[in-house]
């Protein structure tokens, strides 16, 4: 059986796996040639998010790899395996002798996963982001589970709000008028018939992909206090997830006119509202976009380019005006990311390496862009 510590296995794998060990879940510079022009960042996130252990066929903070190879643990695809292979790369073309004209810096970030808060969001505020100068990053993506690797240029934009009905309360025998809980049920219709349309608009077209368009779930219902009393407040949680062409300034009133229709006293407030979706380039006269996808081509990767449909660090780079593409290299892959089982082969890992063994390089020598000076 295979498992801790096999001695024939690579190098690169027994750091992964030490890497998958630390458990980062929650509740809880290389210089280039030329200094003047703007830096390739190599962004990754250290946290993970928690486990059903039951559900797991292994210790998800093991990193038990079995006999067929594949590697069992929580953040084996989101994404630790990147972290490790950003590092195995570089440690590669360093040992190899390599100086480019762009720096390489890389930043390992907290808290991803619960909104990058005081992560990403705050560190690109900061005097020491300012500092690294980045020119263009690489953060995370998702497996593809075809032969093709998906790559990301932008991602929807997530709206947590919070509908708040207020009506008359009193006692549950009565056909009491105008309750909170008739005025939200009327909201919950109008966002649950809205997310019917984006559906079926998805359903209907096979090329359509979940990125494109805009989804939303009902979360939370909260409210009430007795079976016979008619509560005076009563609360619907969404999570909005809204594709990056969609007008949000009029989608915002398109919620308060649902609200309005609904009776008196029912609002809306934000819990999280992102504004600025970006889009990076993925036209071939961009340069970043041209080194990247012709390294891909030269190694015959496959690529599909798509939207983010959930969030990630890459939202705060770009609307710091840093182009961001999110990129983890896994083909013919489950997308297990947040799943029970979560796991990677360790040859895609490797596959990986010699994937930004090719792509650093070709990145890190983009030539000066007006964007530089
Ligand atoms: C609070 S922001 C949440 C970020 C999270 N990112 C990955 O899953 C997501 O739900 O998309
Ligand atoms: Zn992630
Ligand atoms: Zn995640």
């Amino acid at each position: 059986m295979a498992s801790k510590g096999r001695e024939d296995e690579h190098p690169s794998v027994t750091l992964f796996r030490q890497y998958l060990r630390i458990r980062t879940v929650h509740p809880e510079p290389d210089y280039g040639t030329n200094p003047r022009l703007s830096s390739l960042l190599l962004n990754s996130h250290t946290d993970v998010v928690p486990v059903f252990k039951e559900h797991w066929s292994h210790d998800p903070f093991e990193a038990f790899k079995d006999a067929e190879g594949y590697i069992y643990a929580r953040g084996a695809q989101d994404m630790k395996c990147v972290s490790i292979q950003y590092l195995e790369a570089v440690r590669r073309l360093k040992a190899e002798g390599h100086h480019f004209p762009r720096t390489i810096h890389m930043t390992f970030v907290p808290d991803e996963e619960i909104g990058g808060f005081q992560g990403m969001k705050l560190f690109v505020q900061r005097p020491e982001f300012q500092a690294l100068r980045a020119g263009f990053a690489l953060d995370e993506g998702l497996a593809n589970p075809t032969d093709a690797f998906t790559v990301y240029y932008s991602e929807r934009s997530i709206w947590w709000v919070r509908i708040t009905s207020t009506g008359k309360p009193g006692h549950a025998s009565l056909f009491i008028e105008d309750t909170a809980a008739e005025k939200l049920h009327k909201v919950v219709s109008s966002i649950l018939a809205f997310r019917e349309k984006e559906r079926q608009r998805l359903q209907s077209n096979p090329h359509q992909k979940l990125g494109a368009v805009t989804t939303v779930n009902l979360t939370k219902l909260e409210g009430g206090t007795a079976f016979n009393v008619v509560p005076a407040t009563m609360s619907a949680s969404f999570d909005f997830r809204l594709a990056p062409d969609m007008d949000l300034k009029a989608f915002e009133e398109q919620l308060q006119s649902w609200c309005q229709a609904a009776g008196e006293g029912v609002t809306f407030e934000f819990v999280q509202k992102f504004m600025e979706p970006r889009v990076t380039s993925i036209d071939d006269s961009d340069p970043w976009w041209a080194a990247f996808s012709r390294v891909c081509k030269d190694m015959n990767l496959t690529l599909e380019p798509e939207i983010f449909p959930a969030a990630t660090d890459s939202r705060y780079l770009r609307k710091v005006g840093v182009p961001a593409l999110g990129f983890s290299p896994m083909n013919r892959t489950p997308r297990l990311l947040h799943d029970h089982d979560e796991r990677l082969h360790e040859d895609m890992f490797l596959h990986g390496v010699d994937i930004y063994t090719q792509l650093l390089p070709a990145l890190a020598s983009v030539p000066a862009l007006p964007s530089d000076s």
